[in-house]
């Protein structure tokens, strides 16, 4: 895949205004992002996330490191490495609060030299797609948070960079406009291979939206792993399994003799099985009163217990 952003060990180091002691925001982080990549920063609060993205759109100079986007190094290159980006960030200070929806969007097109022509049928299009036709002529300032947030999405895809960098894209959001956005941006990254970063608290917008996730913790890369693979490495070998009787107790007795950790409720049993063996340990035990399975379902992992045991394990080590 070919690389678009590559962050090279960067470092970055606040003084404290009274004191003048010296706080390592970000100690050395590196990861590159590659065309059409969806990838999530994650990290507690704290760890060096907005430094790293506002790194990345110039608005921070790393005290050590290096940042190029399409090759154009992000201090030496500044104005050709931002030409290429667009930011969402906290307050969504990309869009005008007392312009209507639609000044804000005819504004931004005529910034990106589009003829009036072109300007019109590509602003209806992107009303219908972010659901906004209804507020097109609502000021900024009256709208919701959610429909704020759309609008400066929007606008950064009307920039017509190829890298969008968003900062808690979801925050906040309702859960129909929470989806909305991710479909959204699902949608901007596999349809027009712009090359997006979130940095986001939510673990849903990283298991459903991006390919990978570099996870921060104190100023320090983590993980940097396609999100399949993490959620793969940390498969449980729990199951649930439903059975079409209720257990016996002669039968629970020999199944707490051989699989210590379980529990059971009714026709539901929840067992470990984690060697090969044990599914045939527990036919036998279920033979005993011909009690039959209805079901066996691998419990599922989620992201938010992989991304808590990889920042325990962090701060354990
Ligand atoms: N201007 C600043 N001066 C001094 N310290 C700062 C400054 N900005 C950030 N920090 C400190 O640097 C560390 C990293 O902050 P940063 O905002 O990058 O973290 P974050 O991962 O985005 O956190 P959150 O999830 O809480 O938004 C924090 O300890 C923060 O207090």
């Amino acid at each position: 895949m070919e690389s678009i952003i590559e962050v090279n060990g960067i470092r970055k180091v606040y003084k404290k205004r009274k004191s003048k002691e010296a706080f390592v925001a970000v100690d050395g982080i590196s990861f590159q992002v590659g065309k059409g990549e969806i990838m999530g920063l994650l990290g507690p609060n704290g760890a060096g996330k907005t430094t790293t993205i506002k790194s990345i759109c110039g608005l921070l100079v790393p005290n050590e490191g290096s940042i190029s986007i399409h090759g154009y190094d992000s201090v030496n290159d500044r104005n050709k490495a931002l030409r290429h980006i667009s930011a969402v960030l906290e307050g969504n200070r990309n869009i005008y609060w007392r312009l209507t929806v639609f000044e804000n969007l005819e504004y931004f097109a005529g910034n990106r030299g589009m003829s009036k022509k072109e300007i019109l049928p590509y602003i209806e299009e992107l009303l219908d797609m972010f659901h906004l036709q209804d507020k097109r002529n609502e000021v900024v300032n009256n709208l919701s948070r959610g429909m704020q947030q759309k609008l400066a999405i929007c606008v950064a895809m009307m920039a017509g960079t190829d890298v969008i960098l968003l900062d808690e894209p979801t925050l906040g959001l309702d859960v129909e406009t929470g989806y909305e956005v991710r479909e959204i941006l699902k949608r901007i990254a596999f349809e027009e291979q712009k090359t997006i970063i979130i940095s986001t608290h939510d673990m849903d917008v990283v298991q459903d939206l991006c390919n990978r996730t570099v996870i921060i913790n104190q100023g320090k890369v983590i993980a940097n792993e396609q999100v399949s693979k993490l959620l793969n490495l940390f498969k449980t070998s729990a199951y649930k399994i439903h059975l079409k009787e209720s257990l016996t107790e002669e039968q629970v007795k020999h199944l707490e003799h051989k699989f210590p950790i379980h529990e059971w409720e009714g026709q539901i049993l929840n067992v470990n099985l984690d060697h090969e063996e044990a599914i045939y340990d527990l036919m036998d035990i279920l033979k005993m009163n011909r009690t039959s399975i209805e079901t066996i379902n691998q419990t599922e992992v989620n992201f938010e217990e992989v991304f808590m045991k990889l920042v325990k394990e962090e701060a354990v080590s």
